[in-house]
């Protein structure tokens, strides 16, 4: 049988069709531009919350999670789980994503929850290690006993600004019938990023290093997305947060950090989350709709502030004035998955509760945006959306000197080392504290990366510290060896869909699998 929220439906859609999981995650993006969401989320009881799952591994946990958004017909319960276990087993912790309790000694219940133990060392290896795994399962059932001719093959395209890219080649390199093509901003991510991308020898992956922004390749993989003579010629895939099963497997961290947090007591914890995309914040809202009692989700954006701007005003507006900030992986100025909050702002808002409804408004909303560059919504759209988030901006001096606190002032562990975009987290975090004033109030700030993947940012808080070294302190064995390593680059001159095309087809006829 399949339940409601095990179905899916385009943001931008005003029809009544849906889609099975295994379509949206093979299709990424829907034809009409859309977002695939499940119009209907599922609710789990306070009883379960508290007497069942706060008692689960983080593996067992995100199988009860999915298992509600994924029929048993599409994925039988053994071969989930199987799944979820192998995309987890590559991670260097144990708990797979571990909360540093009371970081900052037991006054302030600022705990860090840290997501990037994982093999790229950012929060994206969560998604990305079981998208990878779920692409290849998907494929192997289709492909099963084809002969080489007639099997499917998927054309991963996908944009970064950082750590998305590094983190889906890690996934998906050397994967059968599965290419990998990513595109990135020239000079816009840090060297280790890039030698991350670019040093991975497998045939199957190229990196495309664009002259331009993160929102001009992330516009120039959805116009790919939504060209349907290259898509039905090589079936493109999407590895960036567009795809559901990114923010699905980003929910299990929401709950499983809230139960360690609290100890499976139902106190109130607000969750602060460095944003850009929105994706991993999206993930927190589907866990507080589910029903995980979070007293607010806060996002936390850099100096490139269009989220925190809409929630001030209800206008989200296109601009091409992206910052370069210490905080480079969230420089994006167009958050994909703000339609994806948007849609379910609109439905509820709607006394019909009509999803179709829904879709209309939201596509009227995204067709301004296109033609007229922005669009406004009404006053009690945001209010909805006030009721479940708030926002913080934050500086790059106030990036660095948060990273300098935290080094001087943390207590367990001590001298503990932010990357800038955690920073930008903590920072936020500490303003709230100070303006909560309410010491029943547990703090989560996500740390979205590890610190050596921002040596300069990091070495400009901490080189006047004469205990302080990069090196010694912060820098993995894994990751010192990558400079040694030969790198595979195409640079693409202009930010431009027609080159970036013929670039991918040169390319995959030169891969020849
Ligand atoms: C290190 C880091 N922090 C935060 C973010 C922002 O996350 P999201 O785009 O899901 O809002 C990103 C990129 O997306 C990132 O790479
Ligand atoms: N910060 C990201 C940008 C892409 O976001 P995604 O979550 O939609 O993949 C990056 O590091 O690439």
């Amino acid at each position: 049988m399949v339940t409601a929220s095990q179905v899916y439906r385009s943001t931008r859609s005003s029809a009544p069709e849906t889609k099975s999981f295994e379509e949206v995650v093979i299709q990424g993006l829907a034809s009409d531009g859309g977002l695939f969401i499940p119009p209907t989320i599922p609710q789990v009881s306070q009883e379960i919350l508290f007497s069942k799952w706060s008692k689960l591994s983080f593996q067992d946990l995100a199988f009860e999670i999915m298992r509600l958004y994924v029929a048993q017909d599409e994925i039988p319960d053994a071969d989930l789980k199987d799944l979820i276990q192998r995309s987890y087993s590559t991670f260097r912790a144990s708990d797979v994503t571990p909360l540093a309790k009371n970081v900052t000694g037991d006054k302030e219940n600022l705990h860090i929850l840290e997501l990037f133990h994982g093999p790229t060392y950012a929060f994206k290896d969560v998604a990305l290690q079981f998208l990878g795994n779920l692409f290849e399962y998907f494929l192997q059932k289709t492909n099963k006993d084809l002969p080489q001719e007639q099997r499917k093959k998927i054309t991963v395209v996908g944009a970064t600004s950082g750590d998305t890219g590094s983190a889906a080649i890690y996934g998906l390199r050397g994967k059968k019938d599965i290419s990998v093509f990513i595109l990135y901003p020239t000079g816009r991510i840090s060297p280790i990023q890039e030698e991350q991308m670019t040093t991975v020898p497998d045939k199957n992956v190229q990196t495309l290093s664009v002259k331009g922004t993160f929102d001009n390749c992330q516009d120039i993989v959805k116009a790919i997305f939504g060209d349907k003579d290259f898509n039905s010629r090589h079936n493109v895939g999407a590895v960036n947060s567009i795809n559901w099963a990114r923010i699905l497997a980003q929910m299990t961290y929401y709950f499983y950090s809230y139960f360690q947090a609290t100890g499976g007591e139902a106190d109130k914890v607000k969750f602060v989350v460095p944003s850009g995309n929105f994706g991993d914040i999206l993930a927190g809202y589907f866990a507080k709709k589910m029903g995980l009692p979070i007293e607010k989700l806060v996002i936390a954006t850099n100096e490139n502030d269009i989220l925190d701007r809409f929630l001030k005003s209800g206008t989200y507006e296109r601009s091409d004035k992206v910052a370069a900030t210490l905080s480079p992986a969230m420089d994006i100025l167009i958050s994909s998955n703000f339609e994806r909050l948007l849609w379910y702002l609109a439905y509820e808002n709607l006394t019909s509760h009509d999803a179709l409804k829904a879709g209309d408004i939201c596509n009227t909303w995204f067709q301004e945006l296109k033609t007229k560059g922005s669009f406004t919504v009404d006053k009690v759209v945001i209010e909805g959306a006030l009721k479940d988030f708030s926002s913080e901006r934050v500086s790059n001096a106030e990036t660095t000197a948060t990273i300098k606190k935290m080094y001087q002032d943390s207590q367990r562990p001590e001298k503990y080392i932010l990357d800038p975009h955690t920073a930008v987290g903590v920072c936020a975090t500490e303003r709230l504290i100070a303006s909560d004033d309410d010491s029943s109030l547990h703090y989560i700030s996500l740390s979205t990366a590890h610190p050596a993947k921002f040596a300069d940012a990091v070495n400009d808080a901490l080189a006047s510290y004469s205990d302080y070294s990069f090196e010694k302190d912060v820098l993995p064995e894994e990751l010192k060896k990558l400079g040694n390593l030969e790198k595979k680059i195409k640079l693409v001159e202009k930010a431009d869909t027609e080159l970036v095309k013929t670039v991918i087809e040169e390319e995959l006829a030169k891969m020849g699998l």
